[in-house]
């Protein structure tokens, strides 16, 4: 790494490897987030998130590759307070208070923000008096996100930061969020939720089976995982040679309907008409549910994809605001690419 990049760079991964018996967790991981940007770490349960997070706080130490922070080994840049971490599995402390606790851990760093400001900013300072221990779920991880944010950190880790939180406490967060990226922090963190990666970060790095396999924006994703999809009924025909027409990626089966990723909605749309295929027949473009499914590993058969705009099944009901995608839903919705 250049002095230049070591002045730009806030987050290095390099071919990181991390096992778990037979298991590769974080398999071949090559990573660069520059100071100031919100990265989204995006991936199906048991992707390799939490492991990469770990790996970058030094919890687990690479069994081949590298990880640099600020440009030296992780522990010295958390023992030099400049990372604040929510990690998932955080127990709340006992018999504290809210402040207490906050108070405590700024009082390890450095350079702590005060503990008011660290309140205020997740929007728990009527919380101050509470024991911890005595808090609801959305609450506790209310103050793990102030906890992280005490020591005033440059780079802030969070791992599933909104996973227990309400709608409503879901916008505080965001908004929390974004003041602190706004004064040029780094901010990684991971989600199952694709509209707050879409909306929050400057990126999107979406993992599989330990792999990166995207890295982009949410537009690029979406391009990357082919254009558009075109659907129409199948009127009684079978599938046969659909999947061959020109652009056509895959192709997915919900009831009468079938719906058919492309490169190039046009060409397809005239190859289907020439079919004489074309009852109800609508183009839209892939969202980003489309892309990630496109991207990661598809499962079975079923229902087309939440958020497939005009393009779903006319029979589905309308995605919920921002659900989580998580394996049961995925696997419920995930059309089998041909
Ligand atoms: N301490 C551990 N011991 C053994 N296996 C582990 C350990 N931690 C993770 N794994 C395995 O490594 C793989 C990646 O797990 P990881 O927790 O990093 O995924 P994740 O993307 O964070 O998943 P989730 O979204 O469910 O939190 C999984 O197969 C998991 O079972």
């Amino acid at each position: 790494m250049t002095q230049r990049d070591e002045d730009t760079t806030a987050v290095s991964f390099t071919g990181a490897v991390r096992a778990f018996g037979s298991v590769r967790a974080v398999d071949g991981v090559d990573l660069r987030i520059g100071r100031g940007e919100t990265v989204a770490l995006l991936g199906r349960n048991g992707a390799g998130k939490s492991t990469t997070i770990g790996m970058l706080l030094g919890l687990y130490p690479p069994d081949a590759g590298g990880v640099e922070l600020f440009g030296s080994e992780p522990e010295r840049a958390v023992r030099a307070g400049r990372v604040g971490a929510m990690l998932q599995d955080a127990r709340p402390v006992p018999r504290v208070t809210v402040g207490e606790l906050v108070g405590f851990v700024a009082s390890r760093y450095p350079a702590p923000m005060p503990v008011s400001r660290a309140l205020e900013l997740a929007g728990i300072s009527a919380l101050a008096g509470r024991r911890v221990d005595r808090l609801s779920g959305g609450q506790v991880q209310r103050v793990r996100f102030a906890v992280a944010l005490a020591g005033d950190p440059s780079l802030l880790v969070l791992d599933e930061p909104t996973a227990a939180l309400d709608v409503e406490a879901r916008h505080v967060f965001w908004e929390s969020m974004r003041g602190y990226a706004r004064r040029g922090h780094t901010v990684l963190f991971s989600t199952h939720y694709l509209e707050e990666a879409d909306s929050f970060a400057d990126r999107i790095v979406v993992m599989d089976r330990g792999r990166i396999v995207a890295d982009g924006t949410g537009e690029e994703l979406r391009r990357a995982a082919g254009g558009s999809l075109v659907c129409v009924d199948l009127a009684g025909r079978t599938t046969d040679g659909l999947a061959l027409l020109p652009g056509v990626r895959s192709l997915e089966v919900a009831g009468d309907r079938v719906r058919l990723r492309t490169d190039d909605s046009d060409a397809t749309v005239i190859a289907l008409a020439e079919l004489g295929a074309i009852r109800r027949l609508e183009v839209a473009p892939a969202s980003l549910d489309d892309a990630f499914l496109a991207l990661t590993s598809s499962a079975t058969s079923g229902r087309p994809p939440r958020g497939a705009g005009n393009c779903a099944n006319n029979h589905d009901a309308p995605a919920p605001e921002s659900a989580p995608l998580t394996p049961s839903s995925t696997a419920k919705s995930t059309a089998k690419a041909l």
